[in-house]
């Protein structure tokens, strides 16, 4: 089965075309990001070729829009069925499901819980169905993956009649986490049911996940993606006290202090830029503006390491996925320094020599550290595929 994959995040729109039966291929992987003035960058894997194209989209939506003529160009016109990400599923969606009318009207009744996502991810949805009407398109949740928290991890202590309302912590990345803990036990070659990992998915949007024997047991992000980690945007976690210090100090209605958190916040608001390339390169110039997001940035994820390993007994694995995880040496070494207590020590050496693709997903401790950690890309795209053939073979 031939399936087309969107993968809508919140600074980015991914692609990809699988042949899911009984092997698995990868056809074409495209990613749009970069989206400024008009213009974003896309880059292309074909086989064994790598593309980089200059595009005039100048969003996501414009973006997709483009999908149909790169299929037609790579003569993979014809397709089966189309994967969707979507990032928010709420407390009904819990597997893949068929994204019928009653489908999409019930993931737009969560949209105000993922302003950056889910609205990115039903106008790829719209997009496909009008492209390809005759063609099934399922969803695959973020949330999905971490129904397994206990309550002690998705319980706000806040009144009974809020948290019946429907205020409970969810957590995100799933697909993410999921993929990349298999990874992490493949490349130990020890049993996922054995290993007690913790996974930072590092992205525009970041979070970190605790997981024993292969099943979540907590994310850092809550009842929103919002909660947690330092984002690209986005605060990660703030004193829920800072709300009324705003509206009495500043006059900010709730609904401007919810859109700053998401849209102004984060590396933006510390370093002026919300991408940690450039976060990065301002830092190596002298600039402290940068030098104290990537010090925040850093704390926090190692806060969350700490506390993971905590509420697990202990931990087998760190691994780094995502943008940022996959691709900075400095932000890996900072995240993992002091962390020697928990048996865990970085290699400088191996951590700067990382290389990625499909395949490798390299350890990166130093020869007698107890815990590994690894350095793997996430495939979101490739396991939205395999639920996508796995939903339909049992339609
Ligand atoms: N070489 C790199 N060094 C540091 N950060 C990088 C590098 N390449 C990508 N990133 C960062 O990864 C982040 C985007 O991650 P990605 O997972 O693609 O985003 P999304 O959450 O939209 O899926 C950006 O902050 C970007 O700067
Ligand atoms: C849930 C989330 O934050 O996703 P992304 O990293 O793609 O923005
Ligand atoms: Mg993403």
């Amino acid at each position: 089965m031939r399936i087309l994959v969107f993968n809508a995040g919140s600074s980015s729109l991914k692609f990809g075309v699988f042949e899911i039966g009984t092997g698995e291929a990868h056809l074409l992987k495209g990613g749009f990001d970069r989206f400024q003035n008009g213009y974003c960058k896309l880059k292309l894997v074909h086989g064994a070729e790598a593309i980089e194209r200059h595009m005039a989209c100048g969003d996501i939506g414009a973006a997709g829009g483009v999908v149909p003529a790169l299929l037609s160009e790579f003569g993979l016109s014809r397709i089966d069925a189309v994967g969707h990400r979507i990032a928010h599923g709420g407390p009904d969606f819990t597997e893949p499901a068929l994204l019928d009318d009653a489908a999409i009207t019930a993931i737009e009744a969560i949209t105000p819980l993922a302003p950056l996502h889910n609205p990115a991810n039903l106008e790829a949805v719209r997009l496909a169905r009008a492209l390809w009407p005759a063609l099934p398109q399922i969803g695959v949740f973020d949330t999905a993956f971490h129904q397994t928290n206990p309550a002690a991890a998705t319980t706000y202590a806040v009144p009974l009649a809020w948290r019946q309302a429907g205020l409970r912590r969810y957590g995100f990345h799933g697909t993410s986490h999921k993929y990349v803990a298999q990874r992490a036990a493949d490349a130990l070659g020890q049993p996922l049911a054995a290993l007690k990992i913790v996974s930072c998915h590092l992205g525009n949007g970041a979070s970190a996940c605790a997981i024993d024997g292969g099943v979540s047991l907590d994310s850092s992000m809550g009842i929103t993606p919002l909660e947690g980690l330092v984002m690209g945007t986005r605060s990660g976690d703030v004193d829920p006290g800072a709300f009324g210090f705003l509206s009495r100090q500043l006059g900010l209605s709730i609904e401007e202090i919810e859109d700053a958190l998401y849209r102004e916040s984060g590396l933006l608001a510390l370093g002026g830029v919300a991408d940690m390339r450039d976060i990065e390169a301002r830092a190596s110039n002298g600039d402290p503006d940068a030098r104290l997001a990537i010090d925040v940035y850093a704390w926090r994820a190692r806060k969350y390491v700490g506390a993971y390993a905590a509420i697990m007994g202990g931990i087998d694995a760190l691994v780094f996925t995502g943008g940022i995880g996959e691709n900075s040496p400095a932000m890996r070494a900072r995240i993992c320094e002091g962390l020697e207590f928990l048996g865990l020590a970085l290699d400088p050496v191996r951590n700067h020599n990382v290389m990625l693709d499909d395949y490798a997903a390299p350890r990166i401790e130093k020869d007698g550290s107890r815990a590994a950690v690894i350095v793997t890309e996430t495939a979101e795209q490739l396991m939205i595929a395999r639920e996508t053939a796995q939903a339909l073979k049992g339609k």
